[in-house]
């Protein structure tokens, strides 16, 4: 067995997948056989789910009635409803709070007892806790500004529900769309930390909630999604100081700090989702008459590229769009959550399939073996 050490496990190949394929050097993402482009301009979220679980796209007749079976599983219980309150009472942080009342999902899920490796038992555990993230953060976003939650609805489409539950009042058809595409965007994408944590849980064949609260605890960091939340606070921050943002990054970089939203493990040139979300945050800058998000954003990419050779990741230009579409900037990685639970469970089904415990090894640089002393002699 190799003795050599890939630190990070950068470019260690561990299984094989259908889901996503990342060409790095060209810029190019790929759901099984379908480009991102593609999907982002004619496939809904909900049309991607059902891609990258069952293998193909619906088509009309499957897809009415997989809206249907999400659409009806989005009310979440009142015990999840009251924790999430008594939550945000506590001013937890939104992530925390996702990855609390997932976890209770299990409580009441009606195939919690299922084999954890049922296929079928878990593409309906995988729909309902889909199904039920938007109503989690919606109503913990309003338990923390005082208000009621709202109920979902089963007219609206996965992205306008959510916007619904938020903000109380139906989004219109831009808001939606923006929303249904970056939704469409952050769906999936290989084996990244988040995924990979998903199914290292699977693999010691946990079930299907332990494994997604588990990639919710990982998607938080600010080195993967929790960058979205720094870009946008590194805007305001450039912002209210009436700062040049090249200044800033310019003393952050000799600072020896990380501009968030930048690099990426397998991209070497800008994520194919950063050249869509940049179009819609420049749109929606130019519908609201103000492009000074998007501008900060572009004078920043520029500036990096140019001085340390890096692009910017899905993560940089989902920042300005949430913020112009009004989203609180703490809901934007458990967004990023909302969408990538699609490709979490996928990969999870993928795991269990096909199902060897993922146990690595460290090499052991501590001490020589040595005599035992009891605590009294020591
Ligand atoms: C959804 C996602 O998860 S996308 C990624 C979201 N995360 C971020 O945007 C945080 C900022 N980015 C980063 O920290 C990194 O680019 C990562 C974590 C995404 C990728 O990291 P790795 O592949 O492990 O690269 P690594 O950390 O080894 O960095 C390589 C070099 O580039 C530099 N570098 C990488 N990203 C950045 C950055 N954003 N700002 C400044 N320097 C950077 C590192 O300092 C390092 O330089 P060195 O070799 O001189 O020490
Ligand atoms: O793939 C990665 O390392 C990070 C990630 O989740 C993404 O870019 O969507």
């Amino acid at each position: 067995m190799a003795d050599e050490i890939r630190k990070g496990l950068e470019g260690v190949l561990v299984a094989e997948s259908g889901l996503s394929s990342i060409d790095g050097d060209a810029g190019r993402l790929v759901y099984r056989g379908y480009t991102i482009d593609d999907l982002a301009a004619g496939a809904s979220y909900e049309e991607v789910l059902y891609l990258l679980w069952h293998g193909e796209l619906p088509d009309e007749a499957d897809l009415a009635s997989f809206r249907e079976a999400m659409a009806g599983a989005r009310e979440v219980d009142d015990a999840v409803l009251d924790t999430v309150g008594a939550l945000a009472d506590a001013d937890e942080e939104p992530m925390a709070a996702l990855r609390t009342a997932v976890s209770q999902l299990s409580s009441t899920d009606p195939d919690a007892e299922r084999d954890p490796a049922d296929r079928e038992a878990n593409l309906r555990k995988g729909r309902r806790i889909t199904a039920k993230i938007p109503t989690i953060l919606a109503a913990f976003e309003r338990a923390r500004r005082g208000e009621e939650p709202i109920a979902p609805r089963e007219d609206l489409a996965h992205a306008a529900n959510f916007l619904y539950m938020l903000n109380g009042e139906e989004p219109d058809d831009v808001l939606a769309d923006v929303f249904d595409q970056a939704l469409v965007l952050h769906a999936d994408h290989g084996l990244n930390a988040s995924t990979f944590s998903a199914m290292v849980t699977a693999s010691t064949l946990a079930d299907l909630h332990s494994a997604v609260t588990s990639a919710i605890g990982t998607l938080g960091g600010s080195l993967h999604g929790g960058a979205n939340q720094d870009v946008m606070e590194v805007l305001k921050e450039v912002d209210a100081a009436e700062a040049d943002p090249v200044d800033w990054v310019t003393e952050a970089l000799e600072e020896g700090r990380r501009i968030p939203g930048f690099g990426h493990r397998v991209y070497n040139v800008k994520d194919p989702r950063a050249v869509i979300l940049g179009e819609q945050s420049e749109s929606l800058g130019e519908a609201a008459g103000d492009r000074k998000w998007y501008e900060m954003s572009v004078a920043i990419e520029e500036y990096v590229k140019d001085e340390k050779g890096l692009a910017p990741n899905v993560d940089f230009y989902s920042a300005s769009t949430y913020y112009q579409m009004g989203i609180p900037i703490d809901l934007y990685t458990p967004i990023f959550a909302m969408s990538r639970s699609g490709g979490w469970i996928a990969h999870v089904l993928e795991q269990y399939e096909d199902n060897r415990l993922i146990r690595p090894r460290s090499r052991y640089v501590g001490p020589d073996e040595r005599e035992f002393v009891p605590v009294e002699d020591r």
